[in-house]
């Protein structure tokens, strides 16, 4: 039973071993001394109420409550004229105006969390009338200790609050210096939000959302915030969702990592949110990775160019003379430097141009090839520089010219040679730093682009002629690539003719070249290099024969060799012949067969597996 409840007893008894204060106070309570005894009373719960009601008002201090709450005990008490309280905590003493220490003493402890933390002790000043050496009721005993209880509870109380408000001012603090954004959301209404997320979503000032559904949210596009918050239930405790959102923000995308944790507040279900811009993180992210694709790609070519070593790229060939040009074109390729490249008529040229551009810094940028043989003196500026709307007639709109559209790439001069020396100086000035400007135009601009170029001819001997400056020939001739004609490469034939009749849809039946036609392209000289061996093999599939359009001879002979025995030269003679009925039938080995007079049977023997 608690001392409040002892209080509600009826009757006031003398204390247990003390002397009786008043024979009439011994006895069970009489008529006549009834309204004394409810006096007595109604002073016991003025006094608890009074207590009581100190902590009602959240805003005051511990000290302010001991403070009132000693002065409010004497009233309560049989003598108060004589009496004198005082409370002890925390090493501070709270203590009645007229506070002195006496022999008729009464004290009761506070006890927080099972601890002693304090005390409170009643005093007369002077022996009551009629009483002996313990002057105090047993009421009273049990009213001090209801004190004594109230007091724990209110210090009990003060000290959770201390700790709450302590705990959320740090809190506040720490949230107003970091820079995430922080916000709590209950019944889906923000009810705290820190400088750093106003910051994140323009919002002026905290309280513009306070109080406001999240769905108010309306700076920027938080669209993706807002479902975000849809996609989290307040009600799951413990179930947190980490996510990250990518928003545009004045133009900008940004990155913002989300993390939404349910949690308990002021007894209900709420939402704690951290958001952090992660985009300078993201972005660094992403160009390490961008990073680590150029090497991985990187690495893939020169891993290909090391083992494979029969193409690069697009370029096939597996000759020596071949090899000497793939290392020509990954140095070149890491280099912003011009490269000009020579060559006999469809030999690659512009597909080296293109694996150096692929190849390069430059490679996500424009290849834009010019025909050089194909500008006209008079259109030279239109073309290379562009024209503004109006500059002449039949100019409906601006056009870019090519070094506009080649700004940040590459700028590929086929057949340099054919420009002009007055071609040359202009397109000079352009790219030395001088600038060009559109026609119809007074802006000056200038391009950064890398510029490669192609010749069949040795460039010298145009600058030798007096047809290419010098000072054009030393900007566009940094890095020489010379290409080697197919006939100084005949072993690349077998797999570029393999890589043609890839691409050529094959005749059913036919798999692959015979061997005796791949002899006679073998033994061809190509003038016309790997364009016109792929346009013979499309001829090959489409007419059923061998037809060389150069006007060179077609095939030599060879002429026997005397050291050789007669089986091998048999053979040889045999295979020769064979070839030449079959060059002559355009590969139809059933016609060639009759040609040579033999049955097709044979023939087949006779081939070589192919
Ligand atoms: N090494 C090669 N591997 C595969 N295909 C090649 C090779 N060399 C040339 N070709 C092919 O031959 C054709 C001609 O090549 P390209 O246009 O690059 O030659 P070019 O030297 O620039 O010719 P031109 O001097 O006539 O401009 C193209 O179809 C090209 O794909």
């Amino acid at each position: 039973m608690t001392a409040e409840r002892n209080l509600k007893r009826p009757k006031r008894k003398p204390a247990q071993g003390r002397k009786a204060v008043t024979d009439d106070l011994c006895q069970p309570l009489s008529i006549s001394s009834a309204p004394n005894a409810l006096a007595e009373r109604i002073k016991e719960l003025n006094c608890l109420y009074g207590i009581s009601n100190l902590f009602e008002n959240q805003d005051v201090s511990l000290p302010w409550i001991m403070q009132r709450a000693v002065e409010l005990i004497p009233a309560a008490w049989q003598f108060p004229e004589n009496a004198c309280a005082r409370i002890r905590l925390d090493g501070q003493e709270y203590t009645t105006r007229n506070f002195k220490t006496t022999q008729w003493h009464q004290n009761t402890k506070i006890i927080l969390n099972g601890q002693h933390v304090g005390d409170i002790d009643v005093y007369y000043y002077k022996m009551p009338p009629r009483c002996d050496a313990n002057p105090f009721l047993e009421e009273e005993e049990h009213l001090l200790r209801a004190i004594g209880e109230r007091l724990s509870k209110v210090l009990w109380l003060k000290r959770s609050e201390e700790a709450l408000r302590e705990s959320e001012e740090r809190y506040r603090v720490l949230t107003e210096q970091v820079d995430e954004g922080v916000a709590l959301v209950q019944d889906n209404r923000f009810c705290y939000v820190n400088p750093a997320f106003c910051k994140l979503f323009h919002v002026s000032m905290a309280e513009d959302i306070l109080d406001r559904r999240v769905t108010n949210l309306r700076a920027g596009n938080t669209v993706e915030i807002v479902k975000s918050y849809r996609s989290v239930d307040e009600d799951k405790s413990g179930a947190r969702v980490e996510e990250v959102i990518q928003f545009s923000r004045s133009q900008r995308v940004a990155w913002i990592q989300v993390c939404h944790s349910p949690i308990a507040f002021k007894g209900r279900p709420a939402l704690l949110s951290t958001f952090k811009d992660i985009t300078e993180i993201k972005e660094q992210q992403m160009a390490a990775q961008r990073m680590a694709d150029l090497l991985d790609s990187e690495n893939r070519v020169l891993r290909s160019s090391l083992k494979e070593r029969y193409r690069l790229g697009d370029i096939l060939g597996r000759s020596a003379a071949m090899q000497g040009v793939y290392e020509l074109i990954l140095k070149a390729a890491a280099t912003d430097a011009s490269v000009a490249i020579f060559g006999e008529s469809g030999s690659g040229k512009e597909l080296v141009a293109h694996a150096v551009h692929n190849h390069g810094a430059r490679k996500n940028h424009r290849f834009v090839a010019v025909n050089c043989g194909a500008v006209q003196e008079s259109l030279f500026e239109r073309e290379f520089f562009g024209h503004r709307k109006g500059a002449f007639s039949g100019a409906h709109a601006d056009a870019p010219g090519y070094l506009d559209m080649a700004d940040g790439g590459t700028l590929f001069l086929d057949e340099v040679g054919d420009l002009t020396v007055g071609m040359q100086a202009k397109l000079l000035r352009a790219i030395e730093g001088g600038g060009y400007r559109a026609l119809g135009s007074t802006e000056t601009k200038s391009a950064d682009l890398r510029i490669i170029s192609a010749s069949n001819t040795p460039l010298e001997d145009r600058v030798n002629s007096g047809h290419m400056r010098s000072d054009f020939f030393y900007r566009v001739q940094v890095i020489q690539i010379q290409l080697p004609p197919l006939r100084q490469r005949k072993q690349d034939i077998p797999l570029l003719v393999e890589h043609f009749l890839r691409r050529i849809k094959m005749p059913a039946g036919m798999d692959r070249v015979p061997g005796p036609i791949m002899d006679t392209l073998m033994e061809y000289d190509w003038p016309g290099n790997v364009r016109e061996l792929r346009n013979v093999l499309q001829r090959f599939v489409t007419l059923g024969h061998l037809e060389f359009l150069s006007p060179k001879k077609p095939y030599n002979s060879l002429p026997l060799p005397v050291e050789m025995d007669l089986r091998s030269a048999t053979q040889q003679l045999e295979r020769s012949l064979i070839s030449k009925a079959l060059h002559r039938t355009g590969g139809n080995r059933t016609k060639a067969a009759k040609l040579l007079g033999i049955s097709r049977r044979a023939l087949f023997r006779k081939l070589p597996p192919s």
